[in-house]
């Protein structure tokens, strides 16, 4: 046994999050000796190789399901899991962002999904698939107390871009903290015109302690790691840091709602 697959004997998560030990361990054998590993084969042989797995997977979830009992199901559903997710690893796609997008899915059946692409596509259209047109007012307090005004634009689901005129703005850049998405419950209704003002602040870099300035009482807040960076020339972003895909959830429900 190769020693990154010795690695491996700690008992995993009999639940969902068996999904994310399977993806850490797919990533870990990127550098596993093909010989030792099926996983390190498959990537040697490449991404043809990778993608005709999961097809025949597929037809074998396709015919176990119609032809053979719940056990030969199960066995083929998790083939088809595992290829999928090889391939995922492959593409260095995260499993957070499948969640994040079920998560924007979530509670919306497949006529709502159509009703909110439309919405969607009539709102700034989807740019890059993941990209909201969203504008939400955003205050940040930094640690010396100064009050800097901007707005949260151009939201994917791993980030939001943030617009300040706040200058010089590299003073901001590769500042890390903790915000907080603060999501009003009472606010869904559509008629309610809300600019829903996000509390921020971000700390020295010396400081890594957060004190949110709450600026709206909620029913459910959401506490996400960011950094500061640069999105484009003129323009900073929070990237979202270490996002279990719960980001994407919080978003797709402080965002979507608007549009219902
Ligand atoms: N979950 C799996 C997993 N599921 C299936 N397989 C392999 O995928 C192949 C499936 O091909 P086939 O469908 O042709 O084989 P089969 O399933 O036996 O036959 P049928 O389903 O076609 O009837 C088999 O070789 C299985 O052993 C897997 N190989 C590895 N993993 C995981 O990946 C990790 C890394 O594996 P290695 O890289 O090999 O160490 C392991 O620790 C496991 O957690």
């Amino acid at each position: 046994m190769s020693s990154s697959s010795k690695q491996q004997t700690a008992a995993p998560n009999v639940d969902a999050r068996i999904l994310d030990d399977l993806f850490s361990v797919l990533k870990a054998r990127k550098q596993a000796d093909p010989s030792s590993s099926y996983v390190a084969k498959l990537y040697h042989k490449g991404v043809d190789a990778i993608l005709a797995k999961v097809a025949e997977e597929s037809d074998e979830v396709v015919d176990a399901v119609k032809n053979s009992d719940d056990h030969e199901v199960v066995h083929e559903v998790a083939d088809l899991l595992f290829h999928t997710w090889v391939a995922m690893a492959h593409r260095d796609v995260e499993p957070h962002q499948i969640y994040g997008e079920l998560a924007r899915r979530f509670g919306h059946s497949g006529l709502d999904r159509d009703k909110m692409d439309k919405a969607l596509e009539s709102f700034g259209g989807r740019r890059q698939h993941e990209r909201r047109a969203h504008v939400k007012s955003i205050t940040l307090t930094m640690r010396d107390g100064q009050v800097i005004e901007g707005n949260t634009r151009d939201v994917s689901l791993e980030g939001l871009q943030l617009q300040t005129s706040y200058e010089p703005k590299d003073n901001l850049l590769g500042e890390r903290g903790v915000f907080e998405m603060i999501v009003e419950e009472q606010l869904r209704s559509a008629d309610t015109e809300s600019e829903r003002p996000l509390g921020l602040e971000i700390p020295s870099a010396a400081d890594d302690q957060l004190h949110v300035a709450e600026t709206v009482t909620i029913n459910r807040s959401y506490r996400f790691t960011c950094e500061i960076m640069r999105v484009a020339d003129d323009s900073l972003g929070l990237a979202i840091v270490e996002d279990s895909g719960v980001f994407g959830y919080a978003l797709a429900n402080e965002v979507f709602k608007d549009l219902f």
